[in-house]
């Protein structure tokens, strides 16, 4: 087991939770797309650690490609603005997409990419999201139909998910101390 950050307060999914979360969802996918080829849509930055392994959980025939999206001004809170900084390479009419996502928070960011590829005449498009957080008293604007874990209402990083660039490499979900960010 890796050693905590010492800017991590306390873990909230280990590599061995994670190993089992994201086989399960490899699965289930594989089960459900068996001769669909899928495009898996990896949200960029985040999704790049979650989307490598669920693509080797994964037993069907399926492919990847890459968008890159920024939502957050200040590195922890909604900036409400999705922006597109890399937009697909492939042709997505007619195909069945699988967004992958590292975390669902507000849900801004999925609930425009969904809209936005949803124009683009899939015939099909479903969330993969890695966690999603639980906000009382918040209904996230979309609905994943794969779901890794709930996580706590904290900010948090690893396996994917940065505050400032920095954490990405951590190989479990722990939440950030507070002084690391203040
Ligand atoms: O549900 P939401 O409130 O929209 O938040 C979720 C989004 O926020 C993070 O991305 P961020 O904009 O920080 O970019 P990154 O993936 O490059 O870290 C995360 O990777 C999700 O894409
Ligand atoms: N790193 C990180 N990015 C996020 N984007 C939305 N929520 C979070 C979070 O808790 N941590």
């Amino acid at each position: 087991m890796a050693e905590m950050h010492p800017d991590v307060e306390s873990v909230v999914l280990s590599e061995e939770d994670i190993h089992r979360i994201v086989s399960r969802m490899g699965r289930q996918i594989s089960e459900d797309y068996a001769d669909k080829n899928p495009l898996i849509v990896a949200v960029l930055r985040g999704a790049f650690v979650f989307t490598a392994d669920l693509m080797r959980a994964i037993t069907v025939p399926c492919s990847v490609d890459f968008m890159a999206v920024s939502s957050y001004g200040d590195g922890v809170k909604s900036s409400g603005v999705v922006r597109i900084v890399k937009d697909l390479d492939t042709k997505v009419e007619g195909r069945h997409i699988i967004v992958a996502e590292d975390i669902l928070d507000s849900g801004l960011t999925l609930s425009y990419l969904v809209k936005l590829l949803q124009s683009r005449k899939p015939a099909s498009i479903e969330i993969a999201a890695f966690s999603i957080k639980d906000i009382p008293n918040h209904t996230p604007a979309v609905t994943p139909r794969y779901v890794g874990a709930h996580v706590p209402d904290a900010f948090v990083v690893g396996y994917g998910l940065d505050y400032a660039e920095r954490y990405r490499n951590l190989p479990y979900v722990g939440i950030l101390k507070p002084e690391a960010y203040s």
